[in-house]
């Protein structure tokens, strides 16, 4: 049996047997557990051409499982996500709705009534939950510099990882924000409630926060419960070049495993091991770019690993460029920020060492000088 996983929250899957094999679009979250026990395939595909490769049957499910809420007057929605599951329900032999009362009913793209289902079924749990994030002076240090990139009135996107999403506790401050997202947890959920924002100056949607999935804890899934301001929708409407063209002043804040000193951006991959994925990643990276509004491409990480024996600002990728040299903007660590835009490759080298930890600065140096010697 194969199954078929986006990013994975939960740890369901942890202990699935040797047998089960799974399929994604990247070894996000939990999915990199798969990946290490080699259970995983990876198809690297930007999130935005998911529905279509399952409405043409390039990507195939037998079996589609759904989760719905229902509403007291008896009317579906897609609940906590509303993602490319319906283009592979629309292909699928078989289709199963589990109607959960306990998973919050939300506006956004209406529940296909025309969709063949094959069998319901009613099963009250809580939903998933996310532990809220724990800010360190690392974390706090690039909310600040992130919280300096972005305007009053721009509008965000918030990538997977808890990098991303610790960065919008620093823009309690700001004014007119708008939301527009893959995915929209806690700390987007502060800022709406806060009426931080309040998406007033979106450019489309005005006054309704977009996301693909909703991933928190209880306090922002009550939230969103029967809310009109925040819309989830399908796939299409999150990630289509289309839509994402026509937000005000689009900021994508995502995050990565390491970036090199001529910009590539690697979020996939260290060595042999899968860590992440491409996602929405390149879908709003490539829009807040062209952004003819100031919108910015944000990359975030740590400029070390944890125990900082390496830096993350590398010579040399060990891994794929998720995120080619020609599409990265303006990458932050806990040093700075270094805005590699319209600059020569020699200039992203001095400013992304500039980012990088004091103590790997001067290595950095040498092995960049004679990477260019040879
Ligand atoms: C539906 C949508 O729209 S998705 C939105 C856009 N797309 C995306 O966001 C996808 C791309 N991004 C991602 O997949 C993730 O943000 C990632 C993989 C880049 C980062 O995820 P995070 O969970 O924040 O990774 P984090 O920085 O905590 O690193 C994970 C682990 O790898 C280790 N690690 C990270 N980078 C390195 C490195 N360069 N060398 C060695 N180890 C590393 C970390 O120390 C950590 O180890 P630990 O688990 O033992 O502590």
């Amino acid at each position: 049996m194969q199954v078929f996983v986006g990013t994975l929250f939960s740890d369901t899957f942890a202990q699935a047997p040797e047998g089960m094999r799974f399929l994604s679009y990247g070894a996000i979250g939990q999915a990199s557990r798969l990946a290490d026990r080699r259970l995983l395939s990876v198809v690297p595909e930007r999130y935005s051409r998911l529905p279509g490769l399952f409405a043409s049957g390039a990507l195939q499910a037998d079996v589609v499982l759904i989760q719905a809420a229902m509403s007291s007057d008896g009317k579906l929605s897609w609940g906590l996500a509303s993602d490319y599951t319906l283009d592979a329900a629309r292909r699928a032999r078989t289709v199963v709705v589990e109607v959960n009362p306990q998973t919050p009913w939300t506006y956004g793209t209406p529940w296909p009534d025309d969709l063949r289902v094959d069998a319901w079924v009613l099963a009250a749990h809580a939903p998933l939950e996310l532990p809220s994030v724990s800010m360190g002076k690392v974390e706090k240090t690039i909310a600040a510099h992130v919280a300096s990139l972005v305007p009053d009135g721009a509008t965000l996107q918030v990538g997977v990882g808890a990098l991303p999403d610790a960065t919008l506790d620093a823009l309690r401050q700001h004014r007119a924000l708008g939301l527009h997202s893959g995915v929209l947890g806690d700390a987007g959920l502060h800022l709406i409630r806060a009426g931080v924002v309040d998406n007033s100056r979106k450019g489309c949607d005005v006054g309704i926060s977009v996301t693909n999935t909703v991933c928190g804890g209880s306090d922002g899934y009550a939230f969103v419960a029967s809310n009109a301001a925040v819309e989830v929708r399908h796939s299409d409407a999150t990630h289509g070049a289309a839509v994402l063209s026509r937000l005000h002043c689009l900021h994508a804040i995502n995050g990565a495993l390491e970036v090199d000193l001529s910009g590539q951006v690697n979020c996939e991959q260290l060595q042999s091991r899968l860590r992440g994925g491409v996602g929405g990643l390149l879908d709003f990276a490539r829009a807040a770019r062209q952004s003819d509004s100031g919108g910015r491409a944000i990359t975030v990480l740590p400029a070390t690993v944890s125990d900082a024996a390496a830096s993350r600002i590398v010579v040399s990728l060990n891994g794929p460029a998720t995120m080619g040299r020609a599409d990265v903007d303006v990458v932050v660590t806990e040093y700075g920020i270094a805005d590699l835009r319209d600059v020569t490759l020699d200039e992203r080298a001095r400013r992304l060492i500039g980012v990088a930890a004091p103590q790997f600065r001067e290595r950095l140096e040498s092995e960049q000088r004679k990477m260019k010697e040879m």
